[in-house]
């Protein structure tokens, strides 16, 4: 079985490790050391206070569950540690000089970044905007006030632009926006609304090309534990791990 480190121990990385499956999560880091210590009571792999020890263990996968931040300190080190690497923080990839730094050292050590889907489908096949013509790539967010840490009695279109702009003043809650851009390769027109009469996180997301026209929406349940992560998102890294050596690779 796979040996996983889960880099992060908050509401996601709780999540896989109590219903992970067909993996052996051996190690914990979390910036706050009694969460990977809580974690390690529920899972029983080993939390560890310092990272360089966390990234000495016998690892193939680290699993980033934890904050842009988290991937801009960490990435590189555990990359060339020889280690694979899933993303779920992907707003940490909108930099291109470090995604692209990122790349070079995967390629060093013949490793693989994954990019789960996170909060949204349908990311598979958005991969044909990288070779079709496309004219609007639009996601249209709406989450309730408290997911974003503010309160409003309306309905409140709180940022409209590109999903560059949007994760840099919100890290916590687009991460989704880059992913599509990831995906499409093609810029991401964002509009993210607070809307205190909502219980979902809500993403629509409308891509017309040479192709025709896309609409998907996704009415996610927000996470017990942080509600501005639709609970979702933790399922898709439990999902990826589930298929990772699958030899029939579903989805473009
Ligand atoms: N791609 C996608 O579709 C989605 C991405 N996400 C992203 O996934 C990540 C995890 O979400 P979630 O579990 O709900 O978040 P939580 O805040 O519940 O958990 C994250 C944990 O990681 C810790 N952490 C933050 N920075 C670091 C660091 N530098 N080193 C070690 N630990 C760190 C946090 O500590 P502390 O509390 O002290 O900050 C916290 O304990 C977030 O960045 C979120 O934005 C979420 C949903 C969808
Ligand atoms: O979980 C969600 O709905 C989206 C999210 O927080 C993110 O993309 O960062």
């Amino acid at each position: 079985m796979r040996r996983i480190g889960l880099l992060g121990c908050g509401n996601v990385g709780e999540i896989i490790a109590r219903k992970h499956e067909g993996v052996n999560i051996i190690a914990l880091y979390d910036a706050v050391y009694d969460k990977a210590k809580a974690v390690q009571d529920a899972c029983g792999a080993q939390a560890y206070e310092s990272f360089d020890e966390f990234l000495a263990q016998d690892l193939e996968i680290v699993v980033e569950a934890a904050s842009v931040s988290a991937v801009q300190a960490h990435a590189e080190a555990i990359l060339l540690a020889g280690k694979d690497m899933i993303i779920l923080s992907v707003g940490a990839l909108t930099d291109d000089p470090f995604r692209d730094h990122l790349k070079a050292c995967a390629v060093e050590k013949g490793k693989k970044i994954y990019i789960p889907s996170g909060a949204i489908t349908g990311l598979d096949n958005l991969k044909v905007c990288q070779i079709a013509e496309v004219s609007k790539v639009l996601l249209r967010t709406t989450k309730n006030p408290r997911s974003l840490g503010i309160e409003i009695d309306k309905p409140m279109l709180l940022f409209k632009g590109t999903a560059r702009d949007c994760i840099r003043q919100y890290p916590k809650n687009i991460n989704v926006a880059i992913a599509i851009e990831l995906a499409s390769e093609h810029e991401v027109e964002v509009e993210l609304w607070a809307d205190p009469g909502t219980d979902r996180n809500t993403h629509e997301l409308i891509v017309e090309g040479e192709f025709g026209e896309i609409t998907i929406k996704v009415s996610n349940r927000p996470s017990p534990e942080n509600p501005a992560t639709s609970y979702l998102a933790a399922l898709s890294i439990l999902s990826l791990l589930r298929n990772l050596d699958n030899p029939i690779q579903i989805g473009t």
